[in-house]
């Protein structure tokens, strides 16, 4: 009967321990673990009343889990080694047994939690919690009863030393956690800092501002990983160069970084472009063809404006993404793919998404990383560093030594650039182009001439709205989040010699001073309160335009109309050159622009870039002047 006792006896501790460790590995609480552990002891082997006191680092033992026990109390449970019973265990590493707690004079009842003392006998059994052999606290429980405790204390301190081996090794693995916790924010810390510090430089992307700064950090972040990247930003920003600068910086730099714009093609031959065809795939179709997921095979694969792809396409493309694999047009054979994407858009995406233009697995399968570049507006401190990059730049490409006036500088910083950093580029070609003694003045930039063709595209798009608009304020603009755009500023009353009305390019650029534009000049004369400074070339003498020539320097105000027509025939015109060797001759920028339509097929994207013009500037040009666009 004895033996049938001690046996379930036994088994009922087996179970105890056992629910113990599980208790022990289950959460990362140290705290709400321990009360849990004296919870189950108290619950299954009746034992009342248990604490754990550990050492801290002041060697102070504190009581950090009891049952039964205020917050007040528990806060009075502190002892020095050798205090009390708790700091003689761990003093001498040995258990304790106290049969009678009332008879104890190492007793000291400091937490005040056991003042039924008088009324019924508490045993105390105290065990040492270890870990890599030393004594780091100390579990204690109490047996109560009326008469004094009839079981066997050695069975108790046995069972309750396996529990104290348990929680010793439990927390000394939170310790180890937290300590390395503690060390990782430090590193951290650290690193952030240093980080802060350091000027992170990226091939041919030119800047200082503290937000390009952020985007290059996190170029440098995420370059050296696989995860598809999303680029936002205003048209011009710079999308595609840090598409680049992040393929650069990875591994895959030795191989392929293959470009697509998906808004320049229609879906069947976008589809043949980026997953290739098969010979009689169609008409048309002579011979096997490549897609550019395959020639970008290790390398890098840029989508760009992947906002404006298709329903349809947008369903092909996401198969493409999440199986990493795809047939080309007219095969059967399965291509599995090993490129990595980046796209980018100027999209709102997530009204896309709301709107149910674009598809939301789609949006979250290549929204991994995203990266939004500020447009030129909000970071003003870029413009310096950029004006003189793109003069270098012109010099290089034309051997010559054309330099930057700081009053043109001036006029620059102030403009809002709605076409960014690509505007800027242009700007700064233009007036090189046409500057006359070497020295870009601020009267050589052509906001100053009234021919600042991003006023006209502003004035366009704020009076006549185009469908899809979205940003309160622009029509025609859609903002991506994070992406806002500037708030137009009062329209100013044209003035003499400023036919834009105070159109944010115009009335920014030149600070709301269009009226001591060119035409109130005298030859030779330099503006009133904007002396030359002695270290600076003297300010060149602005000729007259031939008769029926741009407005520029015409005494009357020109109608919006004609500045329009002007300015376009002047975007147009500017660019002669860049069709290459077989351009003929035209006699009106309207023909020049049919020319080019023509030889790309009626594709805007490309008949831009054979104008040195933005897709949005042709199909402004084309509305300008009536031209039809043929369809196929
Ligand atoms: N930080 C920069 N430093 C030097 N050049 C820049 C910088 N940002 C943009 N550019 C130049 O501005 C022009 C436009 O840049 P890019 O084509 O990368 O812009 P984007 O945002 O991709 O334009 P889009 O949306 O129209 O495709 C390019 O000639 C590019 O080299």
């Amino acid at each position: 009967m004895a033996g049938a006792t001690r046996h379930n006896q036994s088994s009922v501790e087996l179970f105890a321990i056992y629910e113990v460790s599980k208790i022990l590995s289950s959460s990362l609480d140290l705290q709400q673990t321990l009360r849990e552990v004296l919870r189950l002891l108290s619950y299954h082997l009746q034992m009342q009343r248990g604490r754990i006191c550990l050492l801290t680092d002041d060697s102070t033992l504190r009581l950090i889990a009891a049952l039964g026990m205020s917050q007040e109390e528990m806060e009075r449970g502190q002892y020095r080694a050798g205090e009390g019973i708790v700091g003689r265990i761990v003093k001498t590493g040995m258990p304790a047994v106290v049969p009678n707690l009332a008879d104890e004079p190492l007793f000291l009842n400091r937490t005040g939690g056991r003042n039924d003392i008088a009324e019924v006998v508490i045993s105390l059994v105290g065990v040492p919690i270890k870990a890599a052999g030393e004594c780091i606290g100390v579990l204690t429980i109490d047996r109560i009863s009326d008469e004094g405790y009839a079981g066997n204390f050695d069975s108790d301190v046995r069972l309750l030393t396996m529990v104290a081996n348990l929680i010793g090794q439990t927390v000394r693995l939170h310790r180890t956690v937290a300590e390395e916790r503690r060390f990782m924010m430090r590193e951290k810390f650290r690193l952030q800092k240093e980080v802060s510090k350091v000027d992170y430089q990226v091939d041919n992307v030119v800047c200082s501002s503290k937000r390009m700064q952020e985007v290059l950090a996190q170029v440098h972040r995420v370059a050296p990983f696989r995860s598809t990247v999303l680029i936002r930003g205003e048209s011009g920003t710079g999308k595609e160069l840090i598409a680049r600068a992040i393929h650069m910086l990875s591994s895959r730099k030795e191989q392929p970084f293959i470009r697509i714009n998906c808004a320049a093609l229609p879906e069947s031959l976008l589809e043949s472009e980026l997953f290739g065809h098969e010979r009689g795939a169609f008409t048309g179709a002579n011979r096997d063809h490549k897609g550019r997921f395959e020639l970008a095979t290790g390398g890098t694969l840029f989508l760009d404006e992947i906002g404006d792809i298709s329903p349809s396409f947008q369903a092909k493309l996401l198969r493409v993404l999440q199986e990493q694999e795809f047939e080309r047009v007219g095969g059967t054979r399965t291509i599995k793919t090993d490129v990595r994407i980046i796209t980018a858009t100027n999209v709102n995406l997530e009204e896309a998404v709301a709107q149910g233009r674009f598809r939301a697995d789609l949006y979250y399968r290549i929204n991994v990383v995203t990266i939004f570049l500020p447009p030129l507006r909000e970071r003003s401190d870029d413009i310096p560093l950029l004006a003189n990059h793109f003069v270098q730049k012109f010099n290089r490409e034309n051997q010559l030594n054309v330099a930057l006036h700081d009053d043109a500088l001036d006029v620059l910083k102030k403009c809002p650039w709605p076409g960014n950093v690509r505007e800027l580029e242009n700007c700064i070609e233009r007036a090189a182009t046409l500057c006359r003694d070497g020295v870009i003045w601020d009267l050589d930039l052509s906001c100053q001439m009234n021919l600042c063709y991003s006023s006209t595209l502003w004035h366009h798009r704020t009076v006549t709205p185009t469908a899809g608009a979205s940003v309160p304020g622009i029509p025609g603009y859609a903002a991506p989040p994070g992406m806002p755009m500037p708030a137009l500023p009062q329209a100013a009353p044209a003035r003499a010699g400023c036919s834009t009305g105070g159109v944010p390019g115009c009335s920014a650029a030149t600070g709301g001073s269009c009226a001591a534009a060119p035409a109130a000049l005298p030859p030779n004369a330099v503006p009133a309160g904007n002396p030359v400074p002695p270290a600076q070339p003297m300010r060149p003498q602005h000729p007259q335009p031939p008769a029926g020539g741009a407005p520029a320097y015409s005494d009357a105000t020109p109608s919006a109309d004609a500045l329009n027509e002007a300015a376009v025939g002047e975007l147009l015109g500017m660019r002669i050159g860049n069709g290459g060797p077989d351009e003929p001759e035209f006699t009106t920028p309207r023909d020049r622009l049919l020319w080019a339509m023509e030889r790309t097929g009626w594709v805007q994207a490309k008949a831009g870039r054979l104008l040195g013009l933005t897709t949005r500037q042709v199909s402004y040009a084309l509305r300008k002047y009536n031209i039809e666009i043929k369809r196929f």
